[in-house]
């Protein structure tokens, strides 16, 4: 199976209480009707008209004020948060009230209003002609951090690119551990530093082997302690400092890797990591869990960061770049 095929079933599953949702919306005060299918109805395929398929029904709704409200509903359950709810919903109304609809034309229209949302923020990580280009990778511990860094390494290495990872936190001999794997399974060297030591040191020390390797790219784990947001502000921008005494333009990018199935949550983590550090982008992992995905649009709504890639599983290459119609698409169970 394709790549996107894969994914998309990933997402369809995932986000199938948003489909089942709008297919229960129409159902409910929806009119069967034996009609010729709408321009936006799906036709009869080859081996519909083959086999003398017999005239289509359809179930149609009325869109009025119960509907949207139903929508509205649905959609902020699914993650999308409620302002971005009530604006995707009135998009959709606008110029249909007392229309009919189908759950196809309903889905339709969802994922067009999703997929505008989300087309200015679907930006693979930008590659700068610095070297070594420094991306500082944050985020809560379990977000997906080291996952990420060696999904992403393994598709640099890939591509060509000189890697360098850097196991910056030094507090957790186990994630440093996790990070070894990682760079391993990426044919990646990991630079580390005993337990407990400055984690800006070694950032310092991981820019000097970058350097003397003439590497193309060099990723540092954060730890991500939000327990104490001090001792963390502190040792992101200590780390910041250590590595502009050696670039002045560094780090190049600053990765936050958020949970997708952590729901609205992720969208706090966004705003506190804006805080401790200057977060250029976002990596959303776990996307084929349980989470709802809508998450995703909200956070795009909201903060306009660009989303450079999505976990869709916990191998190596379970990494994609975010395609806005595949993601509205899958999101709201349209299918091909
Ligand atoms: N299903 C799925 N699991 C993922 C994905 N990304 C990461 N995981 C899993 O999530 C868990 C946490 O991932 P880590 O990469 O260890 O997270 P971390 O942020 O580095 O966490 P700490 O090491 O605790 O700081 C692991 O079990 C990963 O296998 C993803 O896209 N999909």
């Amino acid at each position: 199976m394709s790549f996107f095929g894969k994914l998309k079933q990933r997402l369809t599953r995932s986000s199938s209480k948003l489909e089942e949702g709008l297919d229960a919306i129409v159902d409910d005060g929806g009119v069967t009707e034996t009609a010729a299918p709408a321009a936006e109805e799906a036709k009869p395929g080859l081996l519909g008209r083959l086999i003398g398929r017999p005239d289509a029904t359809v179930v149609r709704r009325t869109l009025d004020d119960d509907m949207l409200e139903s929508l509205e509903e649905l959609l902020i359950a699914s993650d999308m948060g409620v302002d971005t709810a009530l604006r995707v919903t009135a998009n959709i109304a606008e110029g249909r009230f007392g229309k009919k609809l189908s759950t196809t034309e309903i889905k339709t229209l969802l994922a067009d209003e999703i997929t505008r949302i989300m087309e200015p923020v679907a930006k693979p990580l930008p590659l700068f002609p610095k070297k070594p280009q420094v991306v500082l990778v944050v985020g809560v511990n379990g977000s997906g951090k080291t996952t990420t860094i060696g999904k992403l390494a393994s598709q640099f290495k890939g591509a060509g690119k000189k890697v360098v990872i850097a196991a910056g936190d030094t507090f957790r001999a186990a994630a440093v551990e996790q990070l070894q794997v990682w760079g391993e399974r990426a044919g990646v060297p990991v630079l580390t530093a005993p337990e407990g030591s400055d984690p800006a040191s070694l950032a310092f020390d991981a820019m000097t082997r970058a350097e003397a390797d003439g590497a193309d790219l060099l990723m540092i784990d954060t730890a991500g302690r939000l327990q104490n947001r001090k001792d963390l502000m502190e040792e992101l921008a200590k780390i910041v400092r250590v590595i502009r005494k050696k670039d002045e333009t560094a780090p190049h990018n600053t990765l936050l890797v958020l949970d997708a199935t952590t729901g609205q949550n992720a969208l706090s983590q966004v705003e506190t990591f804006q805080k401790l550090a200057d977060v250029s982008g976002l990596v959303m992992t776990k996307l084929d869990g349980t989470a709802k995905g809508g998450v995703l649009v909200a956070l795009a709504d909201k903060f306009g960061l660009p989303i450079h890639a999505i976990g869709v599983g916990e191998q190596i290459d379970d990494l994609a770049p975010f395609d806005p119609e595949e993601f509205a698409r899958a999101l709201t169970g349209l299918g091909d």
